[in-house]
Formats: structure tokens, C-alpha cells, sequence
């Protein structure tokens, strides 16, 4: 391989920029060429590269968003697209390329692995959707932003013993709520994973309060329903009034922890050792603490599932 490119698409997710950097410096090192795509599949198909050299992907580590850009773009979506994007790779004289992005993007890639051209992943997003990694780049770092945010709810929830409802990003997934749920003691976790059983969380909520609890915290993951309808069918079912928080893209923000911008490093460098030694279609693990290549089909063929463990815990701890 002697020139390859890399680009970011879907929703940015922190320490994209690490893995880009991982990427074009373990690329470097091997002494192939580097291209940076910008704004993901939109951009390929705008023919949007630009070269990434050694001082180019430096300070940026440490930075938030991702510095290629990102996009959704509907034009690859369709046939006329995806070959379009093929024949600015031909021009661009392109002989592989990284995808940093979350299931979506790696649909995409797939479209282009089925017509012969080489695409390793790297899972990148906050929703830790994608089955076959244990995390995603981006999870922990939106985790703790989130749960800051919680920490910082609470306060005034129990200064004026009220009832909050948080309601946190994940898509179709409840990764996000539930360790938030955790790690803030929510008494509640709501997930798209389990159906909502309002009489019961109205009984619980009964029994609390005869218990003298004064202030509870329900985090609320947005593939269930929105907040406010939440907020609404309390107040019908139980006559609960509450308040509520949608912390919204605050939780995409920010720059990379320290496990994210490690495992984004991680990834990074294995997605190219795995392109570079003939590897398509795969993407770059993070499995019981080491790294593998698995088949990018995983993210779409098989559902990740939720550590029900861990809905127990919040149960038990809540009480
Ligand atoms: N079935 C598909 N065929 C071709 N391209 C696709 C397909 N699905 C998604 N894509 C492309 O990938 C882009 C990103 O997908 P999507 O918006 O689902 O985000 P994602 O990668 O899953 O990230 P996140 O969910 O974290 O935002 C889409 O805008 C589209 O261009
Ligand atoms: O930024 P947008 O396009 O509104 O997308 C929001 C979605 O993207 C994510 O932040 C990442 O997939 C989801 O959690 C959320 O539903
Ligand atoms: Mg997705």
C-alpha cells in the first residue's frame, strides 16, 4: 500500500482525533502516504483531501470533535453515490481506507468492501452501539460528562426534594443511561432494552417517598420516549410532578479521557496494521482488554446486548 486514506463520519464522538492521529502516524512510520477526507462520505464525494503528515496530526490528541469534520450524507447512501465515492478514491489514487465512525458508517464502508476496495473501521461513538467491541471511542468520556451533569442535578433535586428526570443521548441503545445510572446512584434507569412498566416506577416511587426519600433522580435514555412526555404520563398515571433535563449534544463534547484517547490509539494503530496486511472489511476490537479484528458486519448483524447486571445493581443499590 503506498497512499491511504482516513475520515470521520456520523455523529463525532471524543478522541476521533486520537484515532486519526494513531492512523496517519502509524502510516507514517511505515512510510505510506496519508490522506485526510473531511466531512466524512459527503466529503469523499466532494473529492475534500487533504495530506496528513507527522506535524499536521499534531496537538490534537487532547482535542474534542474531530478536526477532519464529519457529515450524514444521504447522497452515499444511494447506488449512484457509493460509485461515485469509488471513483474519487481511483483519482485520488487511494489504496486503502480507515473509517472512524459509529454502525452507520460502517454500512457505508461495506458498500464499498462489496465492490472490492479495502475499508478497515475504527467504532467511534457515544452510544457504544456496535456489537463486537466492548467500547467505542467516545463512550467513557460522554459517560462522564453526563455524569457530572447528574452530580450536579442532584444537588438542587435534593435541596428542593423534587422529582428529575435526565434524559441522555444512545440512539436505540441504553449503554449511555444505564452506566450513567450507576455511577450517579440514580434510583431509576428507563432503556429502549427493557419496555416501560409506569405502574410499577409509580409504585416505586410511592414506596420511596413512605420511606421518607425526598428527591429522586430517573435517567431516562432517549430511545425510550422523550422527557417531557415522561414527565407527562407521571403526572397522569401518579400525579408525580417532576422536573426535567435533556442534556442533549453537551454529551459529544469535550476532550478524550484517558481510557478514550488510549483506546482510540489502540484502534487507530490496529486498524492500520490490519489494512496494510490485507485486511477488508473488518473492524478494530477492543475485547476482553486486548485488540482484535472482527467482521464490520457485527455492527448490523447482531444486536449488542445490555449488561442486565447491571439494571440489577440499580435496583438493588436503590433502595
Ligand atoms: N445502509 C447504508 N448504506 C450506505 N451508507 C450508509 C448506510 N447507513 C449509513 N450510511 C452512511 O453513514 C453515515 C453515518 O451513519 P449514521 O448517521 O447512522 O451515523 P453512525 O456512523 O452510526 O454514527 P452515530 O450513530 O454515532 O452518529 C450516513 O449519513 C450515511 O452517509
Ligand atoms: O447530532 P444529531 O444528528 O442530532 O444526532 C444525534 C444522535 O447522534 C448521537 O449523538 C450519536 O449517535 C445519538 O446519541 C443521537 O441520537
Ligand atoms: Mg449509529
Amino acid at each position: 500500500m503506498k497512499r491511504i486514506a482516513v475520515l470521520t463520519s456520523g455523529g463525532d464522538a471524543p478522541a476521533m482525533n486520537a484515532a486519526v492521529r494513531s492512523v496517519a502516524r502509524s502510516a507514517i512510520f511505515r512510510d505510506i502516504e496519508v490522506v485526510g477526507v473531511r466531512r466524512g462520505y459527503e466529503g469523499l464525494l466532494e473529492g475534500d483531501l487533504i495530506p496528513l503528515t507527522k506535524s499536521s496530526v499534531g496537538g490534537i490528541i487532547h482535542r474534542g470533535g474531530t478536526i477532519l469534520r464529519t457529515a450524514r450524507s444521504e447522497r452515499f447512501r444511494r447506488p449512484e453515490g457509493i460509485n461515485e465515492a469509488l471513483q474519487q478514491l481511483k483519482r485520488f489514487d487511494i489504496d486503502g481506507l480507515v473509517v472512524v465512525g459509529g454502525d452507520g458508517s460502517f454500512r457505508g464502508a461495506w458498500e464499498l468492501v462489496q465492490r472490492g476496495f479495502a475499508v478497515v473501521g475504527v467504532p467511534a461513538t457515544i452510544d457504544n452501539d456496535i456489537a463486537g467491541t466492548d467500547m467505542t471511542i467516545g463512550f467513557d468520556t460522554a459517560l462522564n460528562t453526563v455524569l457530572e451533569a447528574v452530580k450536579k442535578i442532584r444537588d438542587t433535586a435534593s435541596s428542593h426534594d423534587r422529582l428529575f428526570i435526565i434524559e441522555v443521548m444512545g440512539r436505540e441503545a441504553g449503554f449511555l443511561a444505564l452506566e450513567v445510572a450507576v455511577a450517579s446512584g440514580a434510583e431509576y434507569v428507563l432503556v429502549p432494552e427493557r419496555p416501560v412498566d409506569l405502574p410499577r416506577l409509580c409504585d416505586k416511587l410511592h414506596y420511596a417517598r413512605k420511606r421518607g426519600k425526598t428527591h429522586s433522580l430517573i435517567v431516562l435514555a432517549e430511545g425510550v420516549m422523550a422527557a417531557h412526555e415522561l414527565a407527562g404520563q407521571l403526572l397522569d398515571t401518579g400525579g408525580y410532578d417532576s422536573r426535567i433535563t435533556v442534556l442533549g449534544h453537551i454529551q459529544r463534547g469535550g476532550s478524550p479521557s484517558a481510557f478514550d484517547a488510549v483506546l482510540a490509539s489502540r484502534m487507530g494503530a490496529a486498524a492500520l496494521t490490519g489494512l496494510v496486511e490485507g485486511q477488508t472489511g473488518v473492524m478494530a476490537a477492543y475485547r476482553r482488554g486486548g485488540m482484535e479484528l472482527v467482521p464490520l458486519s457485527l455492527a448490523w448483524e447482531q444486536k449488542k446486548e445490555l449488561n442486565t447486571e447491571l439494571l440489577d445493581l440499580v435496583e438493588k443499590l436503590s433502595i
